[in-house]
């Protein structure tokens, strides 16, 4: 796959090795900053700059790495067409394709072991969408993202 990665000052190590992990596994991978010497850095703009990627279909994927991921999550689900999921084991990752689809994995480097995170990564870019009421459910969200209501 074509994954683009980023991570603010608290997850830049964790991204760096999460991008040799994923390149041994054969993946190829857009490191979009930040850089470890980049000294404090605002998530946000990382965030977009990954989700627009995979919105215009030139990344497959995004993971974003933030310190909690609380911000991040929140920033990657305002841009249109994209389902970002925090996942801090493999069971929310599983959750996060399985049932919604998620084409962005935020993870908190400073509540994720680092090893669970490859795990976690691997889990999340092998999971299928599992479709049926999920379809549905993923449908309607992007209702909500359009500004309609579900109420009727
Ligand atoms: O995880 C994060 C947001 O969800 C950020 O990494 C965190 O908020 C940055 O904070 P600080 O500048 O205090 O390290």
């Amino acid at each position: 796959m074509r994954i683009a990665i980023a991570a603010d000052h608290n997850g830049v190590g964790l991204k760096r090795r999460l991008i040799e992990a994923l390149r041994a596994a054969g993946h190829v991978v857009d490191d979009r900053g930040a850089d470890e010497a980049a000294g404090t850095i605002d998530y946000p703009p990382l965030c977009e700059d990954v989700c627009r990627r995979v919105v215009a279909g030139t990344a497959d994927r995004g993971i974003v790495v933030g310190g909690s991921g609380q911000g991040e999550v929140i920033a990657c689900n305002k841009i249109a067409g994209i389902r970002a999921g925090l996942c801090p084991d493999v069971w929310h990752a599983e959750i996060s394709r399985g049932n919604n689809d998620a084409n962005v994995l935020v993870l908190g480097a400073k509540v994720i072991d680092p090893d669970l995170a490859e795990q976690v990564v691997a889990s999340w870019l092998t999971t299928p969408f599992k479709g049926a009421e999920h379809a549905r459910r993923v449908a309607m969200i992007a209702t909500l993202e359009r500004g309609d209501s579900l109420l009727g």
